[in-house]
Formats: structure tokens, sequence, C-alpha cells
């Protein structure tokens, strides 16, 4: 990329930044915001109008998503493209279609029976807006995305979690139309090739999953892919890759589920889940497909089960520019809100040594968080096993001690307790009136496990307990704001996996935050691709937790909030992206020459150069190119 372009995109952010800081100067009664208008026109040679080449022209143009502006064409752009006579003649800007697809969103009628709604915290108004929003997705993606966007806050929660995990629970009796690509294990020895099938020639994200553990919904098999395409929503919307270049995978190995095998509609395997050496197998050839014919991709794994997580990261990381979302994603997430709540507290990052941890949940999420955690305690002063002392994790056999007697796997082992006082398989209730614990964090998938009583003590030995109930969705959340802010006499700092409202308690409003790991993954991606990092170092999570931890505003740390707002999504993602590549730099692995460029020039250019490649969701004039024809 030109230095002029890349000056221009920095204008670019410059202006736009102006530009808000003028509203403010608006908002706040101040009349001298004309300071800040636009200059008069000057001719700039960087201003370039982009354009997007399309092989397709007519009716195959408007079936296509990836292109379609439907009432959007422009009456020139109808000519060129022979789109005349397809579409009623006048032609909508792109505002208009916005604003009517929002009437139909909010005040849609279309019923839905509530009892087809199954999932605690879903309601059937989030199922309408759920279907509203991917019918639109099928047909327009410039317009989802530019809603999507816009409207982050409201509309996450129906793409992603909870709502997400509603639609993975349905997938089978909704699939209308393909999205993604679908493998599985019968296809040994056909993958390299029908990685071919998929029509972009250039992929920068891949998601995939095995569906063997979605959210804390459990085996959903082939109805697991609607969480790479929820995921891959947000990798566009916050992070701004380009929805022509992501890739949604499922790898069907059959499903232990046995409601699903049951159902005639299901439409995968109908065999149990392969494990051992026959899994990977499959896996691999999988891997070596995907990576074959797209070397350079982010490849994120996403909610495989205990058994497979763990192996699969160590098995490709450094082979491929690859990570596991629910163990390193939510660990940086984590690590970001400890962090964020200690500042609440008025206390600095290195009390994080000093932090009491019980953990309830020991598997591929809870173990990467307890070990990011342990890592920043190592940061701030402590050896690995001190570190590790703070921590008491308990899975479904309770408190684990070193005299469990079933073989603890080399996550959980470190963590395991020694002290004559920890008894092993304690309940939770028990540990936490006995450790006193200043943070309590769940990622156990199992639901209410953070009772009245546990909750209550919190409150008894902490000025400000920290209580993070990680799991996802809803209804598999350890506890909800109320409840803790109820047990805790309106004392809990709170962050939850799922979003939860903020609390009107004894006649005040207390915050709620999302500990999601939607504030690092498409951050941790878009700073690989660009920087092409071929792999995800620690130091790089470290980097991307803390750089979510400082875009927090003073302001809001006032009011208990422990993560950034959800509509400064894509701001976030930026600056995840730049830490994300400046540690890259410094430990070598920046290999991309144009990012070590930017970065070498100044802060603010790496800014630009980040801002300036994500795409943004407009109507871009499109030319005909006919196949063959090179752009
Ligand atoms: N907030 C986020 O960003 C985020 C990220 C990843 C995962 N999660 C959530 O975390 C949960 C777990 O995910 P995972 O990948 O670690 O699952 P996993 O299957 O790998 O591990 C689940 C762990 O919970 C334990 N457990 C189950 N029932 C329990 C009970 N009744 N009491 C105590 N422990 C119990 C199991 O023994 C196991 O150790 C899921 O709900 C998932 O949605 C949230
Ligand atoms: O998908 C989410 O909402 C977070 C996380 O990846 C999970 O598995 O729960
Ligand atoms: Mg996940």
């Amino acid at each position: 990329m030109s230095l002029l372009k890349r000056r221009a995109a920095y204008g670019a952010l410059r202006a736009s930044l102006a530009e808000g800081f003028a509203a403010r100067l608006l908002g706040s009664g101040v009349n001298d915001a004309r300071a800040f208008s636009a200059p008069a026109a000057t001719y700039k040679p960087s201003d370039t109008v982009d354009v997007e080449i399309v092989r397709k022209k007519g009716i195959d143009l408007i079936h296509d998503p990836l292109f379609n502006k439907g009432t959007g064409f422009p009456v020139p752009e109808r000519e060129r493209l022979e789109l005349r006579g397809l579409l009623p003649k006048k032609s909508l800007s792109m505002q208009a279609q916005a604003d009517r697809f929002m009437e139909d969103y909010q005040l849609g009628k279309t019923y839905i029976d509530p009892k087809h709604v199954s999932d605690g915290g879903v309601t059937p108004d989030h199922v309408r807006r759920w279907k509203v929003l991917q019918e639109l997705q099928d047909r327009n993606e410039t317009l989802f995305y530019r809603l999507l966007l816009d409207n982050f806050v409201d509309m996450a929660p129906i793409v992603y979690t909870p709502t997400v995990g509603w639609a993975c629970l349905n997938f089978h009796k909704l699939y209308r139309r393909p999205r993604g690509m679908y493998f599985d294990a019968t296809d040994k020895g056909e993958m390299a090739s029908m990685v071919w099938n998929w029509p972009a020639n250039d992929v920068d994200a891949i998601v995939v999953t095995d569906g063997g553990r979605i959210l804390g919904l459990g085996d959903l098999g082939l109805n697991g892919l609607g969480i790479p395409i929820g995921k891959l929503d947000l990798y566009v919307a916050a992070a701004g890759f380009n929805p022509g270049r992501i890739l949604p995978v499922v790898l069907d190995v059959g499903t232990s589920n046995r409601v699903l095998k049951d159902d005639p509609l299901y439409l995968g395997l109908n065999q149990d889940r392969m494990s051992g050496p026959e899994y990977f197998e499959v896996m691999d050839e999988l891997v070596k497909a995907l990576m074959g014919r797209y070397p350079d991709a982010v490849l994120q794994f996403e909610d495989f089960n205990m058994e497979h997580a763990t192996p699969l990261l160590d098995r490709y990381r450094h082979h491929h520019l690859c990570f596991n979302d629910d163990i390193q994603g939510t660990a940086a997430t984590a690590v970001a809100g400890v962090y964020g709540a200690l500042r609440v507290q008025g206390k600095s990052n290195k009390e994080l040594a000093q932090q009491r941890i019980v953990l309830v949940g020991a598997g591929s999420a809870g173990m990467g968080v307890a070990r990011m955690l342990a890592l920043g305690m190592v940061k701030q002063g402590l050896t690995y096993e001190e570190a590790t002392a703070n921590f008491w994790i308990l899975d479904a056999d309770g408190l684990i001690t070193v005299k469990r007697e079933k073989q603890l796997s080399s996550t959980v082992e470190p963590f395991a307790r020694k002290t004559q006082a920890d008894v092993e398989g304690e309940t939770l209730a028990a540990t936490v009136k006995r450790v006193k614990p200043t943070v309590l964090i769940g990622l156990a998938g199992a639901g209410k496990l953070f009772t009245e009583e546990v909750l209550t003590t919190m409150g008894e030995h902490n000025e400000r307990p920290i209580i993070m109930p990680m799991s996802n969705p809803t209804h598999r959340m350890e506890c909800n704001a109320m409840e803790a802010q109820k047990a805790t006499g309106g004392r809990t700092i709170f962050a939850s996996g799922s979003p939860c409202n903020d609390v009107e308690y004894e006649g005040r409003t207390i915050s709620s935050s999302q500990a999601n790991n939607l504030y690092i993954f498409p951050g941790l991606a878009l700073g690989a691709h660009l920087g092409a990092t071929r792999v995800i170092t620690d130091e790089m999570l470290m980097a991307a937790a803390e750089a979510l931890g400082d875009c927090i505003p003073e302001e809001d740390l006032d009011k208990d909030i422990v993560y950034p707002r959800l509509k400064d999504i894509r701001y976030v993602s930026m600056i995840v992206a730049k830490r994300v590549m400046k540690m890259a730099y410094d430990m070598g692995h920046l290999h991309s020459f144009a990012a070590k460029k930017a970065l070498e020039i100044s802060d603010e250019e790496l800014e630009a150069y980040v801002q300036e490649h994500m795409w943004e969701p407009v109507y871009k004039p499109l030319v005909n190119l006919p196949v063959g024809v090179q752009e």
C-alpha cells in the first residue's frame, strides 16, 4: 500500500476524530465547532474512488448477496450491469433501505410460537429478529453488516450469544440456504479437492468447529456450524474483515447427542462421535486441505470439547497461523476484566499478584483463563509456582487437589491444590467460605452454580467482590447480575459471558459488563492477519489483554464498568490489532513489510494502517469484467 494512500487514510481517521470532537463541543454548547468543519474542496490525488470488480451481471448479480444492493442499485449502474427491468424503477439510498429494515426489525409482528423457544434467556422476539437479520444477510451482505455495525449493542445478542445458541439447537430445522463449508468423516481422501469448491480465491479468516461443545449446550454435531457463522459475522462487523474472504467450516465427526441423532430432520452423520487416532487423522486432513489452499488465512478453532481442544491447538499452533478462541481468546478477555475490576477498586495491575481466585470449570476455557491470569501474576513479580498457589480450581467433582484419583490433564495439574487444608472434592460453597477469594470466575457451562450462599459469602469477605459468571448462553451462566447484586448489597463488580442488563438496586443503577471473547478474537485475528505473524504467542495474547483493558475510559471505570462499550467495538479491535502487531514486531514475528514500515514510522501511522485495511460496509460502484479479463 502506497504511503500516499496510508496518509490519506490517516487524514480520514484524524478528520473523523475531529468530527467526534466537534460533536462533543456542540453537545456541550460550545459554538467553536465550526472551526472543525471541512475546508473548501481541494484536489487530493490520493483520494481515489474505490470500485469493486464483479464477474456477474443481471439476475445472477442480484442473487449474489456479496454484491447485491437490491433497490439500492443506482440508475446508471443498472444500465451498466443489465439490471433494467429486474428491479422496481425507484432507487433508494442505503440510509432509506436501512430505515425501512429497522422498522421491520423493531416493530415486525411475525408470530413465533413461544413453545419453539426452549433456550432460557432467548425470547420469541430475539428469534424473530434473528430470522429477519438472517434473511437480510442471505440477500444483501453489505446492508446486513452496515446495520450490524451501526446497531452492534442491540444486534450482537441476536447474531451471537445468546440467540446463536438457540439457532444452533435448531439449525437442522432452520436450514434454508448454504453458508460456509460442510466436511464429514466420510470425506476422507477428498478434502483437499473439496476445498476448491469454495468460490473465493482469497480467504483471510477461517473459523472451524466439530460441534463438540457448543457454548454450554454440549455436543451439537453438524448444528454447531451456527457458531463459526456467528463468530465470522463479528470478524466483519467488529474488525472489518471482508465478508467475501471469510470461511465458516464444520467438520462432522458424528455426535453423542441422542436427541439430534433420533431426529429425522438432523442433517449430520448418524453415528457416534469419533475419538482417538482416527479423529486426529480426519482433523489433520481438513487442516491440511484448508491451509493448503489458503496458507495465509488465520485459522480459529471454536467450541471443541475438552478431549480435543488443547491437543489440537498444541498439534497445529507451531505450523499454522491458528488459535483456539475458547482457550486463548477467553483467557485474554478474563485478564482484561480482572485488570479492569482492580482499577475500579482503585488498584493497579500490580495487585493481580495479591488476588485469591476461585474458578469453577476446569475445561478448555477455565484452564486457559487460569494459566493466563497466572502468567499475568508472573509479570507482576511472582514465580509461576507462587502464582498457581493463588488459585482454587473446581470441576464437576469439586475442588481439585493432588489427591485426585483420576489422572489430571497437563493443563490442570499445576493448579491442583497441595496443602493439607485443601480437601479433595470440596464443594464450591465450602471452598469459598474457607478461602475467602477476592475473585470468583465461572466457566463450567452448568447453570446456577453461584448460589445465594456462595454469593453472600463473597459479599461478606470483600468490600467489592469481583464476580464473573462467564459461561454461555444466558441460562448456563453461573448467576445473573441481579442475583449477584442482591446477595452482596449491590457491591459486586460484575461481568458475565452473555449480556446482562444493568441492575436497579435500592434506588441506584449498577452496571453489568460482558466478559466475552468477542472483545479479543476479532482484533487478535486482524493483527495477526495484517502483520502476517505466522504464529500467535502468549506475549501477543497478553498484549491483546492489556490493550483491551486500556480501552476503558476513566469515566466508565467510575461507573464500575470493566470492559469497553460494545458500541466502540471497531475502535477496540483496531487498538487490539495494533498492540498485537507491535508485540509481534518486538518478538520478531511480524512478517508483513508494509505493516513493519507503518509501525516504524509512528503509532498513529500504524493505527491508520489498520484502519485503512478494515472493510467498510458501503456500496461501492461495481465494475463488471468478463471472466478471463485481468483486474
Ligand atoms: N465468556 C466467554 O467468552 C467464554 C469463552 C469460552 C467458553 N465459555 C463458556 O464456558 C463454558 C465451558 O466451556 P469449556 O470449553 O471450558 O467446556 P469444557 O467442556 O472444556 O469444560 C467444562 C468444565 O466444567 C466442569 N463442570 C461441568 N459441570 C460442572 C458442575 N456442575 N460443577 C463444577 N464444574 C462443572 C467440567 O468438569 C469441566 O471441567 C461454556 O458454557 C462456554 O460457553 C465462555
Ligand atoms: O461464543 C461465545 O459467546 C463465547 C465463547 O466462545 C463460548 O464458547 O461461549
Ligand atoms: Mg466458543
